[in-house]
């Protein structure tokens, strides 16, 4: 069974917070693959980048999308970073796949200073900048809705993304 709808964007664009909601919308259950990867390992992301190393996140996160996707049926949000194996874009391809799309500023302030997110311990303005403009690309070639978040709450979001489902 695949999943209903996935999400996808960058940290900040909202895939948790809308992607709990439209769940609940839908009378489905939801998944996010950050919070699989950190049950499985017992800890943190932050202590799993620590610990173990990006390379092994993006490892076991490439395993967790592949089985969510061959079997969970619900709503499925990705981590921000799982569009850049090239694996999982290609799964991504026969899913209906949500691009949540924020804008740098509205980003930066819903992800305050990073915390829980290793890769913007360290000037996170400059680096989700960064990290926006070399995903973009990647997240538009599986994407097949794009919706803006800013300005938008989430339970408006959830009841757009369900119209078009
Ligand atoms: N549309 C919105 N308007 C205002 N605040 C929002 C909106 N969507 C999410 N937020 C807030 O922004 C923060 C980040 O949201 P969330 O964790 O859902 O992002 P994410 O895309 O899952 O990020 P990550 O890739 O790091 O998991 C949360 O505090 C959430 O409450
Ligand atoms: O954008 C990223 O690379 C990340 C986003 C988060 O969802 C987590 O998956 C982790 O912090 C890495
Ligand atoms: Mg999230």
């Amino acid at each position: 069974m695949a999943p209903a709808v996935v999400l996808v964007g960058v940290m900040g664009a909202g895939k948790t917070t809308v992607g709990a909601a439209l769940a609940e919308r839908l009378g489905v259950p939801f998944a996010d693959t950050d919070t699989i990867i950190e049950e499985r390992a017992g800890k943190p992301i932050p202590e799993i980048f620590v610990d173990d190393g990006e390379a092994a996140f993006r490892e076991q996160e490439r395993a967790v999308v592949a089985e969510c996707v061959e079997t969970f049926p619900g709503v499925l949000a990705l981590g921000g970073g799982a569009i850049l194996d090239d694996g999982t874009r290609q799964r991504l391809t026969e899913q209906t796949v949500v691009f949540l799309t924020v804008e740098l500023g509205d980003a930066i302030k819903r992800v305050g200073l990073g915390a829980g997110r290793p890769l913007l311990a360290i000037n996170p303005r400059a680096t989700l900048r960064h990290l926006m403009e070399q995903r973009r690309p990647l997240y538009l070639e599986v994407a097949t809705h794009v919706i803006a978040t800013d300005g938008r709450e989430p339970a408006d979001l959830a009841a757009e993304i369900a119209a078009l489902l």
